[in-house]
């Protein structure tokens, strides 16, 4: 490997630059890349180190505290005699304060040596950094409040106003998909950005926490993984159900939430149930997440979605008939994300064809979304449909009789929830009088056992099956 000290980069480097970045967009997706990785310049390539550049200092700063050790960590795989890479601001050495010396990320080290003597404006910029990976579109201003969701809001307001005071540890906020979660966190996010610059609030999603650890571990940088997650003021997680059943990241989970907890920091979790049903999680993480406000989110009512559906017309200054934005909130039922893409394809669609939305368009444009909305099955229509097939009373559906000619029609009905709605095991079980969720994996199972040698079961399935799909 040749490498050019006078003139500064060779054709090999700027191969091996291309190749990295590439890397770089890869592991980290086209946004982030965008946002902080492209505009990094090579500037030179010594024997052992590498010299980049960035046109401001917070973006410098930012890139050194989140991807220098791994630029460095790609560079080194491509040539292993380059030991560090430098990053210094490109416009002018003296925009660096005079006690400030280029960041430096060397082999193994675990951290750049500026979060370490940072001083308040850094700090600031940090924290900024990390508010603006919010979704702006998800404050409280936009979201709106129903029956539905207004225990959620409360407890979501109170987190956000309390400026010294954790008012409870941690807020934990559940409900099905679509209902306000995510766009709640974020809320939570930008108002204590708002009314306390100084804290930092981190927010991501239990898939990017695990991520993020699996990298930590590969590149044996735990260190610096610990560092992050236990110095924020506020960290939020996203769709914790996600880590269950991933036992060595929920273990790392564990100890940062008692870290934080310990320190007095706020954590505010997500999950699409409530911590007890959370399955394949431990139980000790189980009972501290539900140690300080469990708040659950439940499915809209006709007000909730009138009121989205309207809020979001006068927000993008939309005239529409009152009648379309009530039809829709009749018929789109699932959930909030379904309603605004629905109404989003109604605009989409008069925009394109430049004709304004009427009743006959909107049915028109949404006949398939309407058709999966009118045929969403509940676990009751199940059990009347097995009970009426079996010909036993539906209170047996729920009873503790456990002769086999109601038993089996039982665990018929509690496959059939399963297979055909989107309910957890345990909310089956509930729903069969208040059974355990072993039972329904029980019932679950034997039915798939059965059904491969018992032609009869087998078609009375499928049969029942085609009734409630209809
Ligand atoms: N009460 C509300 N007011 C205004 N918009 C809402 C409300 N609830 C949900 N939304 C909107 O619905 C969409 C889906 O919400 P969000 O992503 O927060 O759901 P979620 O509960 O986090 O879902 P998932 O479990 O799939 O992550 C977002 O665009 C959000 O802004």
């Amino acid at each position: 490997m040749s490498h050019d000290d006078s003139q500064g980069i060779s054709a090999a480097n700027q191969d091996i630059w291309g190749k990295v970045r590439e890397r770089l967009r890869a592991e980290y997706g086209e946004t982030t890349f965008n946002s902080w990785l492209k505009n990094i310049e090579l500037e030179k390539v010594t024997k052992s180190h590498v010299n980049m550049t960035l046109p401001t200092r917070f973006l410098r700063d930012w890139v050194i505290n989140n991807y220098a050790l791994r630029i460095r960590q790609l560079w080194s795989s491509e040539d292993a005699q380059i030991q560090s890479i430098d990053i210094h601001v490109k416009s002018s050495a003296k925009q660096l304060s005079p006690r400030r010396k280029p960041a430096t990320i060397g082999l193994g080290e675990a951290k750049s040596s500026f979060t370490a003597d940072s001083n308040g404006q850094d700090k600031l910029e940090q924290n900024a950094a990390l508010t603006a990976q919010l979704d702006p579109r998800f404050t409280f201003d936009n979201f709106v409040v129903g029956k539905s969701n207004e225990l959620a809001h409360a407890a979501a307001r109170r987190v956000s106003d309390a400026k010294d005071t954790v008012p409870f540890n941690p807020l934990y906020l559940y409900g099905g998909v679509g209902l306000g979660k995510t766009h709640l966190m974020h809320a939570i996010g930008h108002a204590i950005a708002a009314n306390s610059p100084d804290k930092k609030v981190m927010y991501l999603s239990a898939e990017k926490f695990m991520y993020r650890f699996i990298r930590a571990l590969r590149f044996k940088d735990t260190m610096t993984f610990k560092d992050q997650f236990r110095s924020v003021d506020v960290l939020m997680i996203d769709d914790v159900q996600f880590i269950a059943g991933k036992d060595s990241t929920q273990e790392e989970f564990f100890h940062t939430f008692n870290a934080l907890v310990d320190q007095n920091h706020q954590i505010i979790i997500s999950g699409d149930r409530s911590p007890t049903d959370l399955e394949g999680m431990e139980e000790r993480m189980r009972s501290r997440l539900g140690w300080g406000l469990v708040a659950d989110i439940h499915p809209t009512d006709y007000e909730l979605r009138l009121g989205i559906l309207q809020s979001k017309v006068e927000n993008a200054k939309i005239s529409i008939e009152p009648r379309i934005l009530e039809f829709l909130a009749h018929r789109i039922t699932s959930n909030v994300r379904e309603l605004e893409g629905a109404l989003n394809r109604v605009l989409a669609y008069s925009d394109l064809v430049g004709r304004t939305v009427t009743l006959e368009s909107t049915q028109e444009v949404l006949r398939d979304l309407l058709r999966a909305n009118d045929r969403r099955i509940t676990i009751e229509e199940i059990q009347k449909r097995v009970a009426e097939h079996f010909n036993i009373r539906m209170s047996e559906m729920h009873s503790a009789r456990r002769a086999r000619a109601v038993a089996r029609p039982r665990q018929v009905a509690m496959y059939l929830a399963k297979q055909l709605t989107s309910r957890s095991l345990p909310e089956i079980g509930r729903k069969f009088g208040g059974r355990d969720h072993t039972t329904v994996m029980h019932a679950v199972r034997k039915i798939d056992e059965l059904c491969e040698g018992d032609q009869s079961l087998s078609e009375d399935i499928e049969l029942l099956k085609r009734m409630l799909e209809g």
